[in-house]
């Protein structure tokens, strides 16, 4: 197949002549002739993001870039068709929107808000397969794929989730501004969201900062200072892991003002640690998009590697492009990262840097649950934090796997969940998620470091 994409149709990248690279981790669809009527129905649809949209994502990335601003990235690992209610959405966001004021009063500089959401629907996963008491089949890839039943019938890839998963996206995109644009994110009302699970101490510190909030609030508004209409409402970014690109392609859509392509699927996309491959399809699709644009690195990424990615994928090193998103593990991170920083030179401040500290983090409890220690993901940050103090980069942000439930996934926190409670409430359908208690005490963490200058 060619290369050439200038006789783009404009319905959509479904009539895109792909190059044909070796994709990983892609499904393997039993019905060719449904995902060929999937994907022309999907080069129809309208894009759920607008290209000025991811513009000015790419703006605010490069002011994380820059050192100006500091991103807070997080949601489900995996979202699930199920799961897209307005009190789940609502929670959620209400969780990212509480650490956010959490971390800007600690900061004192502009937060990007970015959910791992409304699109967040496929996973790549170790092994093709699953095998329980000597029956295998193929394993559960998230909802866009397959079922998570254990039965040959749920696990046979359909192409018509593409489509289900597209409507959930929309839907939950749709609450989503709606939430952020119609009063519920007021500043002024900081105090009055329901603090939800919050206990102990993080509930006691989060009245505190909240008082102070609404004290400088007062002062700002009786001073005339406050604009009224700009604190009702937040700038919120979705973003997922572009992974099939039976999705994100048929997605993609060339911008009538510009010309340019846009996977109108989610304002930023991500490639994972497992199909970064340079000469894979992947990072060709990310490299043909006006997205902003990040790639996790593990503790294997080398200086070669992420400079050839940044050659693919950002040659013009325009800020706001790219962002790596490191994920090595709290026992890595101290003796990888700063060399690799090092390493990069000038290179390594074009980019923004973000911490996901919950992917080198993961082990098997005795129970059985796949789960992550609390203090584990903040030894990791800490790391990070470190890392670019030595190498005199910019920590710009973290990567988070969280729900706004009051969910029992990963162990620790001040109310700890221990591991004999994980069975308690493990929902997850692939990794463990901090609660709404957790993801909330590691904002407050992590505005300390911010507070300290990292220290
Ligand atoms: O979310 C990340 C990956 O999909 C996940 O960690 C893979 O998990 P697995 O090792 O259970 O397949
Ligand atoms: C798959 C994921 O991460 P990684 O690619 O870093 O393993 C993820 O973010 O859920
Ligand atoms: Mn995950």
């Amino acid at each position: 197949m060619s290369t050439d994409l200038s006789g783009l149709a404009t319905s959509g990248g479904h009539d895109i002549d792909w190059p044909d690279l070796p994709a990983r981790q892609q499904p393997t669809w039993s019905d060719p002739a449904a995902l060929d009527r999937t994907l022309s129905t999907l080069s129809t649809f309208p894009p759920l993001v607008f290209a000025g949209e991811c513009d000015q994502l790419s703006q605010r990335m490069a002011a994380v870039a820059a050192g100006q601003a500091f991103t807070l990235q997080g949601g489900d690992c995996a979202e699930t068709l199920a799961d897209v209610t307005g009190p789940n959405i609502r929670d959620r966001i209400k969780t990212i929107l509480q650490m956010a004021v959490v971390l800007t009063y600690g900061a004192g500089m502009p937060i990007v808000k970015v959910g791992r959401m409304a699109g967040q629907f496929a996973k790549p996963r170790s092994s093709d397969t699953e095998t329980r008491d000597g029956v295998t089949l193929p394993a559960y890839r998230g909802d866009m794929v397959n079922g998570f039943e254990f039965t040959p019938e749920a696990r046979r890839p359909d192409p018509e989730r593409l489509l289900r998963c597209y409507h959930a996206s929309s839907a939950t995109l749709n609450l989503v501004r709606g939430f952020t644009s119609g009063g519920f994110a007021d500043l002024r009302s900081v105090h009055a969201w329901d603090k939800g699970f919050l206990t102990g101490p993080a509930q006691a510190r989060y009245e505190q900062m909240a008082g102070h909030i609404d004290r400088a609030v007062r002062f700002l508004e009786a001073s005339g200072v406050a604009d009224a209409e700009e604190m009702r409402r937040v700038e919120f970014y979705s973003a997922h892991e572009a992974l099939v690109l039976d999705y994100e392609r048929p997605m993609v859509r060339r911008d009538h003002r510009t010309g340019l392509l846009y996977d109108t699927s989610s304002h930023l996309v991500w490639v994972g640690e497992r199909t970064r491959d340079l000469d894979g399809a992947h990072i060709d699709f990310v490299s043909r998009i006006q997205n902003p644009v990040a790639v996790k690195l593990g503790p294997g990424a080398d200086r070669d590697t992420v400079l050839a990615l940044m050659d693919r994928i950002d040659p013009e090193r325009s800020p706001g492009r790219l962002t790596f998103i490191t994920r090595m593990g709290a026992g890595r991170i101290r003796d990888v990262l700063p060399p690799l920083l090092t390493s990069l030179g000038e290179d390594a401040h074009r980019v923004a840097w973000v911490c996901d500290p919950m992917h080198g983090n993961t082990f098997t409890s005795p129970s059985g649950f796949k789960t992550r220690r609390f203090e584990d993901v903040v030894d990791e940050v800490r790391g990070f934090f470190e890392a670019h103090g030595e190498a005199g980069t910019h920590p710009g942000g973290i990567h988070v796997e969280l729900t706004g439930n009051d969910v029992t996934e990963c162990v620790g926190g001040t109310t700890p969940v221990d591991l004999d409670d994980l069975g308690l409430r493990y929902e997850t359908l692939c990794d463990p998620r901090l609660n709404h208690q957790q993801s909330l005490e590691l904002a407050f963490v992590v505005a300390e470091m911010l507070e300290r200058g990292g220290r």
